[in-house]
């Protein structure tokens, strides 16, 4: 990342979200070359940010999009995104956003449920039209993640589990206005031990040698995404090890003539290029602790009060002895803290603060509790 010590935001107002398009480049550049060794196809995941800059730069590498919304759908199709780049995941898509879907004419529906897949099936036969459709399968696999954000066990909500699929083929012969095309998977998120991905692959090889021997031979893998990225030492880890990952896959997962295999990136691409910038309102002084009061909080960043997530926090204004504080934001709720006893140069009212690493599901979850204006973004190439 560019150093934000030498930038000047002097009479620029925070917080802001400031994102560095060189090392978004970059970023993209190494994910689309490791990937096209393989011929690996990235759908870029909306829902880590879908600022246009940021959806620009991935539509002009090839990659295509991960969406969990109609209006992402909209979003990515409004950003250059061709509507057969498009895939549609999700647990819970409601009528409305299968008809704006389907009136696109996504690549396909990764569906969740029977359920769903019946309700797919029914709109598209309304509209005459067919819906290509992968199944979401839950393998199984623990992503070693926070337990919010792992996604992959039986317990969690998303896919359909093993064990459902016989009467989910049954189903399907029967569902005319589906193409049922390929198997897709997302064990969780912030996966930083890639052993798991191994895991993954052999679960995956042994569920389309199920299908195989049922006489199916998919045309498409999707194994999601998941990758994550270094919050402690940003500037060493600015770019995730996407050879180390794509090459797992290469090494260890069963791809049959003419397959086509999809990954869903979102974090490992954007993470690192975003940070929150933020001013100190007040040093408030306690008998045991020292507060440095932000004008950012849980309404820009959630991650460390929603996940007890770290993020790096610097002083980029002060070169001065260290002490400890816990950084808060102004928001009225006592878990609106960013983290305690960081040690920062000694910090003073006006100085300028960036919380690292704030690029991936940032401003996309941030909210306007206690009727705060939305943060802007700024771009380094502004
Ligand atoms: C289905 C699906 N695909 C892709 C992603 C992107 O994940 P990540 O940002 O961890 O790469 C997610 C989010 O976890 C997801 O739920
Ligand atoms: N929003 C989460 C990740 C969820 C990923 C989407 N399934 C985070 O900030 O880590």
């Amino acid at each position: 990342m560019l150093n934000l010590k030498n930038q000047n935001w002097e009479n620029t107002p925070t917080p802001f979200y400031y994102y560095d398009l060189e090392l978004l480049n970059q970023t993209v550049t190494l994910a689309h070359q490791e990937a096209a060794r393989y011929g690996y196809h990235v759908h870029y995941a909306l829902k880590a940010n879908s600022n246009a800059p940021i959806l620009k730069t991935m539509q002009q590498y090839g990659f295509g999009a991960d969406c969990v919304s109609g209006n992402e759908i909209k979003q990515a199709l409004a950003n250059g995104f061709g509507a057969d780049q498009i895939v549609f995941a999700g647990v819970g898509k409601s009528d409305a956003e299968i008809k704006i879907a389907l009136d696109a004419d996504i690549f396909c529906f990764n569906c969740e449920s029977v359920q769903e897949l019946e309700i797919i099936n029914e709109l598209a036969a309304q509209q005459n039209t067919t819906a290509w459709i992968a199944l979401r399968i839950n393998p199984n696999v623990n992503a070693n993640t926070h337990k919010y954000i792992t996604t992959g066990l039986e317990e969690n909500k998303f896919g359909i589990n093993t064990w459902e699929l016989p009467e989910v083929l049954t189903l399907l012969n029967q569902l005319t206005h589906l193409e049922f095309i390929g198997i897709h998977f997302h064990i969780g998120s912030q996966i930083t031990d890639l052993q798991v991905f191994e895991q993954l692959c052999v679960r995956v090889n042994e569920i389309q040698q199920w299908f195989r021997e049922q006489g199916f031979n998919l045309k498409h893998l999707n194994v999601g995404g998941g990758l994550g990225v270094d919050y402690y030492t940003p500037e060493n880890n600015a770019i995730p090890d996407f050879a180390a990952y794509f090459a797992i896959f290469n090494r260890l997962l069963e791809v049959q003539p003419g397959q086509v295999v999809h990954f869903e990136l979102g974090r490992a691409l954007v993470a690192q290029c975003g940070a929150l910038i933020s001013r100190v309102l007040y040093i408030k002084k306690g008998q045991k602790k020292n507060f440095a009061i932000l004008d950012a909080g849980m309404t820009e960043l959630i991650r460390p009060m929603l996940y007890q997530a770290h993020h790096k926090i610097e002083n980029l204004s002060s070169n001065l002895p260290e002490q400890t504080y816990d950084v808060v934001g102004p928001i009225c709720e006592s878990s609106d803290c960013f983290a305690q006893n960081v040690v920062l140069p000694e910090t003073h009212r006006h100085d300028v603060i960036a919380i690292r690493t704030a690029g991936a599901y940032g401003e996309v979850m941030a909210s306007n509790y206690n009727l705060r204006e939305k943060a802007t973004a700024i771009y380094s190439s502004n």
